[in-house]
């Protein structure tokens, strides 16, 4: 069964005259069970792709379908199973972690323990702290900690580790495996290939809007003609070098 269909999506922005073509005919899909990688360089594509994905942004031609469900037709059903961890997270300045945590479990017939949740993300010491008092990488554990609270069946976390200490990054790689042993299904944004090596069963590489590559780990060391022994930041470099 498929989580995440994407089929010829298409997106430009147009800004004071000038058309970027953000994302250019992508087609991707994630099976059930599935942990993913989204890769590219800075400007590829991947937060548009996530948007469109999540219904945050329409796309001006494709369609995409959540668990068979349009995100932006059948937005209640696709909230309910689908968890997004944005890379700047929309959240209410004004309320408390705790207070931001209970409210999104409040969307949800079903889910984790909020006060749980706020421990294992490490912000036990802040759960009373207003979202604009906490420092980035805090900020980055409660958007974490509100895309799961609903026990989404589909999970997409757009640099998940970025600006977090090695403690809290650690944490974080045993949070997505414990998502996989859940069965879980993964897209994971991410520039770091070591994590991506650790925990995905399949990257897929965007460039300029494109998807250039789509494989295993090992897969993509092979599609970069590289010797066996390479490793994914090998193949990611030269992949991404090949398409210029
Ligand atoms: N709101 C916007 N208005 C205009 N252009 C945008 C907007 N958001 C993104 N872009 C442009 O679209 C392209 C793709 O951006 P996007 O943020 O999707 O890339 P990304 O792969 O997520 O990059 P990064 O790794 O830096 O997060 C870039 O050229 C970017 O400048």
């Amino acid at each position: 069964m498929t989580a995440i269909r994407a089929t010829n999506l298409h997106k430009e922005y147009r800004r004071r005259g000038r058309t970027t073509v953000a994302v250019d005919d992508v087609s991707l899909h994630v099976e059930v069970g599935e942990i993913v990688g989204l890769l590219g360089r800075n400007g590829a594509g991947k937060s548009t792709t996530v948007d469109l994905v999540s219904g945050l942004r329409a796309a001006d031609d494709g369609t995409v379908r959540v668990l068979g469900h349009d995100p932006r037709v059948d937005r209640a059903k696709v909230r309910g199973v689908l968890g997004v961890q944005l890379q700047q997270p929309r959240l209410h300045d004004a309320l408390t972690v705790r207070e931001l945590v209970r409210l999104h479990r409040s969307f949800y017939p079903t889910g984790r323990d909020p006060d749980e949740l706020v421990e294992a993300m490490g912000l036990a010491d802040r759960r009373d702290t207003r979202f604009e008092k906490l420092s980035g990488g805090q900020m980055q554990r409660v958007s974490i900690a509100v895309a799961l609270v609903g026990n989404p069946r589909v999970v997409i976390l757009d640099e998940l580790t970025t600006g977090l200490d090695p403690e809290a990054r650690r944490g974080m790689l045993d949070l997505v495996r414990g998502l996989r042993e859940d069965g879980t299904t993964v897209l994971l944004v991410s520039h770091h290939m070591d994590e991506v090596e650790k925990l995905c069963d399949r990257a897929i590489v965007l460039d300029a809007g494109r998807v250039i590559a789509d494989n295993t780990p090992a897969g993509l060391v092979t599609d970069a003609s590289l010797p066996a022994d390479a490793g994914l930041e090998e193949a990611y470099l030269t992949l991404t070098g090949a398409a210029r």
